[in-house]
């Protein structure tokens, strides 16, 4: 293929305005698939994906475009993912492309997400193609749409096209516009190779797999290769696109995203982001990479049986082969036995992983509250990150606690300002800036990222009715009189419902968690104490109180089979339940902090 015939971009779009029923519509139009094949979207890979109709993987599909003037171009569409916990796939797909098709449903208008991704793409200086999508809704307005995405990201909507991905309208003048508009990628067909690694992910028939851009030069099958990081050579078995079928190829040349294959044992032999070069003739330097990703939340995760935990740590190499960003190192609770401590970039990659690790993996796991990154100064003068409250030095040893500050940008209709604000201040937020863009309003906050963790996504979306969106970056470090907020169950501290929490919020949250615990912890044959407590200064307490009955009693000398099922019923209630000491404590009471303050 001529370099001047290729086009690579991404579709950049909010969660649900459409970038995936648009790209299934490209491959239809493009006849990369049979239309009896399109039952599904084919973008969306994995199941878990496929249910929550989100995507995780950047994932690049090759077609072939005749244009109306005859000539044959090559697209490469990089899909990205549209949630904010995965941002930064977003900025590594970017790299692949020269353009982007900004995507923005008409009936809704632009969102927190869509700028942010926009302002990356405009930064790596990719040309970017307004397109307003679901024009067939009647509440559609694409002409305010278009003025808010001149208003809202600066760039010109006028000639936006008008489009209904679902129906189909308007969908072959995006790709003559991706022709016309878009540029082809640069590059020295004839200089040294100079690949660069988009993605990497494990298959379980194939081993790595990476998706890579050729920036300069030519790849072909059977070459030696240098991953420039690490120096290591490997010889490439296989190489293809998909079309998205996965079609093999004897040679990728400059400006092609494709995928390589090269019998690599783990992602860490292809890291996302390294430069790829030819072993017998390298190039002088690697390209720019990426950002590094940082594990922005943590949680424990502990086996309910204590004998899995060989498997629960296998299961999470396992997982670490597709999803780099997943770090995770041993923890042992006196609680709660072992398991891991594991770092992940937000709340919905945390309940992915999760998710996985159960249905995938069959694993029957506690997860603890999760909990943010904090500097601890001590006062022999270290600076300790602490990412697990139960190992927050004691009280006289700390000089300072700082936490991390996120700066958070809120885009909404301006009726929502007041319950926005509202919801801003009680989670400790420090308003920057008020911006009025348009028929929308962007409010700038700083606000302490342990906050957001808990449940602003969830609070933001019911004040606002769904209408306001957000997104955030990581700020600072800032010193707050926080405290370690400790669960004490019949008098024993259980480490893994420990939090760290501000002060001035401590009594409240102590009294809720209180509360709430003693709703979500099942009657015993006894009083159960549930107390709250910082130091050694108990703040808040309830109890659950014992049944008067053995559930088992009525059954005595009755049908033993019935009481058979009793037991095995219970014993399925027991499934997300771990005994501490002598009580036994289901999942919810770990995850209590999570919804303290929902029901205010
Ligand atoms: N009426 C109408 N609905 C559309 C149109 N395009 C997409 N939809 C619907 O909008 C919903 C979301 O579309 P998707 O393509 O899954 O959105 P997405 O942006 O890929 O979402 P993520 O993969 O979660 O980021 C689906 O129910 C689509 O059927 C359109 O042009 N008109």
């Amino acid at each position: 293929m001529k370099q001047e015939n290729i086009r690579n971009f991404c579709i950049i779009a909010h969660i649900d305005h459409g970038k995936s029923t648009l790209a299934d519509r490209f491959i239809q139009l493009t006849g990369g698939l049979e239309l009896r094949e399109m039952t599904e979207q084919i973008l969306d890979n994995n199941p878990i994906e496929r249910e929550r109709g989100i995507t995780i993987k950047a994932q690049a599909v090759q077609l072939h475009y005749r244009a109306a003037s005859g000539e044959i171009y090559q697209f490469n569409i990089i899909d990205t993912p549209g949630h904010v916990d995965f941002s930064y796939e977003v900025s590594r797909s970017l790299f692949a492309c020269e353009g982007a098709l900004l995507v923005v449903d008409a009936s809704q208008g632009v969102e927190a997400q869509s700028v942010a991704n926009c302002y990356t793409a405009l930064e790596q200086h990719l040309e970017v193609l307004p397109v307003l999508n679901k024009v067939d809704l009647q509440n559609a307005e694409p002409d305010r749409v278009a003025d808010e995405i001149e208003q809202v990201i600066g760039i010109s909507a006028v000639d936006a096209l008008r489009i209904s991905a679902k129906t189909g309208l308007n969908v072959p003048a995006v790709l003559e516009a991706v022709v016309a508009q878009l540029p082809a990628p640069k590059g020295d067909p004839d200089g040294r190779l100079q690949a660069l690694i988009v993605d990497s992910w494990f298959d379980n028939y194939l081993g790595v797999v990476s998706l890579v851009r050729i920036v300069n030069g030519s790849i072909a099958k059977g070459e030696k290769i240098r991953v420039m990081s690490t120096g290591k050579d490997y010889e490439i078995t296989m190489m293809g696109v998909h079309t998205p079928k996965r079609v093999f190829k004897e040679k990728l040349e400059t400006g092609e995203v494709g995928f390589i294959i090269a019998g690599i044992k783990d992602i860490f032999g292809a890291p996302v982001g390294d430069t790829l070069t030819r072993a017998s003739a390298p190039c002088g330097e690697q390209l720019p990479g990426f950002r590094q990703v940082q594990p922005r939340v943590f949680a424990g995760m502990f086996p309910i049986d204590a004998e899995d935990f060989e498997d629960f740590r296998e299961s999470l190499q396992k997982l670490r082969l597709n999803d780099s960003a997943l770090q995770f190192e041993p923890e042992n609770s006196t609680a709660l036995g072992f398991g891991f401590r594991i770092g992940f970039l937000g709340m919905l990659h945390m309940e992915i992983v999760q998710e996985r690790l159960e249905r995938e993996y069959n694993l029957n796991l506690i997860t603890t509250a999760p909990s943010v990154v904090y500097e601890v100064l001590t006062t022999q003068g270290e600076v300790k990150k602490v990412d697990n409250p139960a190992e927050l030095p004691e009280p006289g040893n700390i000089d300072e606690i700082r936490e991390p500050i996120i700066v958070a940008r809120v885009l909404m209709p301006p009726d929502y300002v007041g319950s926005v604000m509202q919801l801003c201040m009680e989670k400790r937020g420090v308003q920057r800036n008020l911006r009025y863009l348009g028929s929308q309003v962007q409010l700038e906050v700083e606000m302490p990222m342990a906050e957001v963790v808990l449940d602003f996504f969830d609070r933001l979306k019911s004040v606002s009715r769904g209408y306001a969106s957000f997104e955030y970056d990581f700020l600072e470090f800032r010193a707050a009189d926080l405290v370690r907020l400790d669960v004490l169950v019949n008098g024993d501290k259980v480490d893994a419902l420990a939090t760290i929490v501000h002060r001035d919020n401590a009594y409240n949250r102590g009294r809720d968690l209180c509360e709430k615990m003693q709703d979500v912890i099942h009657r015993q044959m006894f009083d159960i104490a549930i107390q709250a407590a910082i130091g050694s200064k108990i703040i808040a307490r309830s109890t659950v109180k014992a049944l008067r009955k053995d559930v088992t009693a009525k059954c005595y000398g009755g049908d033993a089979s019935r009481k058979r099922k009793l037991l095995e019923k219970q014993k399925e209630g027991k499934k997300r339940m771990k005994q501490v000491g002598s009580v036994e404590i289901p999942q919810e009471a770990f995850l209590a902090v999570l919804g303290v303050d929902k029901k205010k």
